[in-house]
């Protein structure tokens, strides 16, 4: 694949863009079986999705002025662009219906005069300080954070310094909604602090709608702006039915599913007479996941969701809960399920929550990683738990990441 923005030097993400897409998934098969190293493991065929198009997300940091704002990435410190604003409305990791959605966004920005956060040069009073103050960097629009749903519509979250522009942002928004109706959802995310971090934790949503419908093929999960969801929607919607097969497989009558973001595994993973209760640190992934089980708690009579029935569905998840607390904590409180299914952010699960897995009473473990480092970690330290299955998922083609589910059994 040939990139103009990766020839320049001005992005370098897609690392693996002179890679032939079939030599990329080669090796990182080789990368993640070397990790784990156990020829005991049967591999299954990789599952990959498309090359380029696949990004539900752009996290577009704005730069520029209100007149011409730059949507895209600040040019690397190190590198000839270097602070600049680097415009990547036409990458092509995005599909076409996020790249149509830039110009538009754009658009609002100049007629809502957000100006845009300016990270690099503090007003000239402050620059004489050290550590100049917040309010000496000039500019409030930080990032756009646009999501596409599978059915094509967006979400869309501005991210603010302060609430200052709110009321323009009202005044022009159902210009936006008439300008792009695809759009589900607008927020606003207030993050005060100069610092390299993405958003904040105060969220206001602009519109009745506030949550975004992600259909898979099986289930509709429902977005909210500040909940995770998987990067690419394909291979998302493939990691959830490989984690069902190997679940019904195993049919544990208790499941766990911990960090469970908007509960795609544990409502994948739902079935009559099986208890499943999905953990999350987030709040408003807890509600985006409790709104989805409701919603088939109570689908209409002929409804067919992942080839099962309304009534079939009202079994499935009378027993499924979901709740916000930390992972490791729960599980020291709570119990022992047959099995546990795990998807924890890069860093793994850590010591603690792997000793307590390798002590409980927990038959099966399901470890869905997208770092294999932080994994192989992870199992050196639960040698009961011996991985069986495993299969690659290409979340992220042009770059060295991926997804893998790995299946463990108490031996
Ligand atoms: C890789 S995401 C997986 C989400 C979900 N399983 C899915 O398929 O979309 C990791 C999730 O762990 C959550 N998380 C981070 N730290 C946590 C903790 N200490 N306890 C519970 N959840 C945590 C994050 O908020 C995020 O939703």
């Amino acid at each position: 694949m040939q990139c103009p923005h990766f020839d320049a030097g001005r992005c370098h993400s897609c690392t693996l863009l002179a890679t032939p897409y079939p030599t990329q998934v080669d090796e990182k098969v080789a990368h993640v079986r070397a990790l784990l190293a156990d020829e005991r493991i049967d591999w299954l065929p990789a599952v990959t999705g498309p090359e380029q198009g696949f990004r539900n997300k752009a996290k577009m940091v704005v730069s520029g002025t209100v007149e011409e704002p730059v949507l895209g990435i600040l040019g690397s410190s190190a590198g000839p662009y270097a602070g600049q604003g680097i415009d990547l409305t036409d990458c092509g990791l995005y599909p076409p219906a996020l790249q149509a959605a830039f110009p538009v966004l754009a658009g609002l920005v100049t007629r809502a005069r957000l100006q845009p956060y300016d990270a690099t040069s503090p007003s000239r009073g402050a620059r004489r300080r050290e550590t100049p103050r917040e309010s000496a960097w000039r500019g409030e629009l930080k990032h756009v954070l646009v999501t596409l749903s599978a059915d094509g519509e967006l979400m869309v979250r501005f991210v603010l310094r302060s609430q200052e522009p709110l009321a323009r942002l009202r005044k022009h928004l159902p210009w936006l909604l008439s300008a792009l109706p695809q759009v589900a959802v607008v927020s606003v995310n207030v993050q005060p602090a100069h610092a390299a971090v993405l958003e904040g934790e105060q969220e206001i949503v602009l519109t009745d709608r506030r949550t975004l419908p992600m259909r898979l093929d099986g289930i509709t999960l429902h977005l909210r702006p500040q909940s995770f969801f998987q990067t690419n929607t394909a291979v998302a919607s493939a990691l959830y039915a490989q984690a069902r097969a190997w679940v019904d497989e195993v049919a544990p009558a208790s499941l766990w599913d911990l960090y469970c973001g908007v509960g795609g595994f544990a409502l994948h993973c739902a079935a009559p007479g099986r208890a499943v209760t999905g953990i999350e640190i987030s709040a408003e992934a807890v509600a985006s996941a409790t709104t989805t089980r409701d919603e088939l708690a109570r689908l209409p009579e002929g409804a067919d969701v992942g080839g099962h029935d309304a009534a079939w569905w009202a079994d499935a998840v009378a027993d499924v809960r979901f709740a916000a607390g930390d992972a490791t904590s729960f599980a020291r409180d709570g119990g022992s399920p047959e099995l546990v299914i795990v998807n924890p952010p890069r860093r793994g699960i850590g010591a603690d929550l792997s000793g307590w897995l390798e002590r409980s009473d927990a038959t099966h473990v399901l470890y869905s990683s997208c770092n294999a480092v932080t994994l192989a970690e992870d199992l050196a330290r639960m040698p009961s738990l011996r991985p069986t299955r495993a299969r690659l998922l290409d979340m992220f083609p042009q770059t060295s990441h991926y997804e893998v589910l790995v299946l463990l059994e108490r031996s």
